[in-house]
């Protein structure tokens, strides 16, 4: 069947379910019920990490999706469905993107995402691929790799761009990742407005990922209590 995912979301929002173990989110029937409420109101696609917590979006709302699989390894910084064996459990899912890690960073047991990516292609040929980048140069490695999707999930949170925010500058970083990217871009990362999504959306993105700022509710309420 026909991949129609960019075609759904193009200038739509997406909404992120997630919560990790130790938030006070953490639980897939949450997750769920979260993503129930970014349909009703109008979200196109969930972006969602963990296989349980997919397949119970996948239950409860059938909308398309991103999905991710977050694990630590210790030999590596890269956690973003970061090794072949996360790739395939995501696809294996059904989710109509796979996203992971392209960061140019050491990937747990020194495998390549040159290979990766091949694998997937004869693996699951009918699945999209997202970058999630965090420089312009890993923006260039992604166009290289064929991936389908540039996402900029990881600008702000590696060494390199530890602290940087997407919106700085009136999203001068986001302009220059539209102009290099040769996919279409999705933006992602602390857009925590309405009108940042527009923005976004009157720059070029092809689609918009917001999570905390509407899914996160210890972040939501963390950003009041700082204003007393
Ligand atoms: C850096 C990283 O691990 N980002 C993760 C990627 O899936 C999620 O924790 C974020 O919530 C998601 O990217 C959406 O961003 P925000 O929650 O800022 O709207």
């Amino acid at each position: 069947m026909k991949n129609t995912f960019l075609e759904t979301v193009k200038g739509k929002l997406i909404i992120s379910c997630q919560a990790l173990k130790g938030e006070p989110l953490y639980s897939s029937f949450i997750m769920a019920r979260m993503a129930l409420a970014a349909k009703q109101a109008g979200a196109v696609a969930i972006r969602a990490n963990s296989i349980v917590d997919i397949q119970a979006i996948q239950d409860e709302v059938g909308l398309p999706m991103i999905g991710l699989n977050k694990i630590d390894y210790p030999d590596s910084p890269v956690y973003i469905t970061p090794t072949i064996k996360e790739m395939r459990a995501v696809a294996s899912t059904g989710a109509e993107v796979v996203a992971c890690d392209v960061t140019g960073q050491k990937r747990p047991h020194d495998e390549q995402l040159v290979d990766i990516v091949k694998q997937m292609r004869s693996e699951f040929p009918d699945t999209l691929l997202m970058a999630d980048t965090a420089t312009l140069d890993n923006v260039r490695e992604a166009n290289q790799l064929g991936f389908d999707i540039i996402g900029t999930t990881m600008h702000g949170y590696t060494p390199d761009t530890k602290g940087m925010n997407i919106a700085a500058d009136d999203f001068a970083y986001l302009k220059q990742v539209i102009a290099v990217a040769e996919r279409p871009v999705i933006a992602e990362g602390k857009i925590d407005l309405p009108e940042k999504v527009r923005r976004c959306l009157d720059l070029g993105c092809h689609a918009v990922v917001v999570g905390g700022a509407i899914t996160r509710p210890l972040e939501i309420a963390s950003r009041f209590i700082a204003a007393i």
